[in-house]
């Protein structure tokens, strides 16, 4: 099968600039400036088979942004191959953008001054999209996104959850066969959520629509994508699937301890349990304290008992690590595996 997207040892350099100190080093900033040269992107290679829902994510300053700009055209490579939806995307821009559809959260595509329906026609002329096409299409994605009564209202008027929405709409309105997601739902509330949620399950079963999305939101990737890429400093450190992620790392349990006596320590606990595989973290109290473990009921019942015996313990939950921990933990402990 043909990739959607295939990146090969991509990489952006930027420079940073240092200033120097003092006037006298201000001055000789006039004339040349000290830097050094920063990988935001270091030689990262995959590839995206059409179909697929992958989520792109990464701690802050991770490269996301700098990668994505460089898949959609916007950024040229410092070295590296890339080649989306068959074309170079910088290269080929023209041709290239009438095959993405692109939502970046904190920015519009509508106009602001005028009627939702006045930006879809001009963005229609964009695409070239035919009359007939638009009115297959673009008929189902109004009434999925529930978007018919904001047509004939200025953008400025709408709530972010109905821009948002139109905002999505905009970017399909040429059946783009690869959308970038960037942030889709950030602001939104949990109905506007399920609700951008479904369409976009529909959109790509429907149309069988490739979908990148990068969010700080677990739950959308969880909802939607089956493969996760990782990224960390510039990095990719996780290519696999969700499911795949949550087996390595998630056979843990979470066994919280609330006890009676608030003077406890993680020394004390370390030596109740000193044999056992077990890390300690204080909860949101001074008497609570959260042990992780591995799945192996052995463990956590000899972990429980120990516990129990050494202190008065007035309340137990036993819980699943969720996925954002395993992610967090990944990001601690940067480990490279997939
Ligand atoms: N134009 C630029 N000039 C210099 N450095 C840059 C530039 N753009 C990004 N960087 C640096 O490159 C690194 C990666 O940034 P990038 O914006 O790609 O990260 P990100 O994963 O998208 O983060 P966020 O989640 O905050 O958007 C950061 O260290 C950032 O400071």
């Amino acid at each position: 099968m043909e990739n959607i997207i295939h990146v090969e040892q991509l990489r952006k350099e930027f420079k940073s600039y240092s200033s120097r100190s003092g006037l006298k080093g201000a001055f000789r900033d006039l004339f040349t400036r000290n830097y050094k040269i920063m990988p935001a992107v270091n030689d990262i290679s995959f590839q995206v088979q059409p179909g697929e829902m992958v989520g792109y994510i990464g701690e802050n300053g991770a490269g996301k942004s700098t990668s994505i700009k460089m898949l959609t055209g916007i950024l040229t490579p410092t070295s590296g191959m890339v080649s989306v939806n068959g074309m170079n995307p910088h290269k080929e821009r023209e041709r290239f953008v009438q095959t993405i559809g692109v939502v970046f959260g904190q920015r519009s595509q509508l106009w602001w001054d005028i009627a939702v329906q006045e930006s879809f026609r001009l963005l229609k002329k964009v695409y070239n999209v035919s009359d007939q096409a638009y009115k297959d299409h673009m008929e189902h994605v109004i009434e999925s996104l529930d978007i018919g009564p904001l047509l004939d209202k200025p953008v400025r008027k709408l709530s972010l959850g109905q821009r948002m929405r139109c905002e999505l709409a905009a970017a399909l309105l040429h059946n783009p066969t690869l959308l970038f997601l960037d942030e889709p739902t950030i602001g939104l509330d949990v109905l506007v959520k399920l609700k951008i949620r479904n369409f976009l399950k529909e959109m790509n079963e429907r149309y069988n629509t490739t979908i990148l999305l990068t969010t700080h939101d677990l739950s959308d990737i969880e909802a939607l994508c089956d493969r996760v890429i990782m990224l960390d400093e510039g990095s990719v450190i996780y290519d696999g699937k969700l499911a795949q992620l949550r087996s390595n790392w998630g056979e843990g349990k979470q066994i919280q301890f609330q006890f009676a006596d608030s003077n406890i320590t993680e020394l004390k606990l370390s030596m109740v349990c000193n044999e056992l595989p077990v890390e300690w973290v204080q909860g949101n109290r001074n008497n609570i304290w959260i042990a992780s473990v591995k799945n192996d009921e052995s463990v956590i019942s000899a972990l429980i008992g120990k516990v129990v015996a050494a202190h008065k313990i007035t309340d137990i939950k036993i819980q699943e690590i969720t996925t954002e921990e395993i992610i967090r933990n990944i990001y601690e402990e940067g480990i490279v595996y997939g």
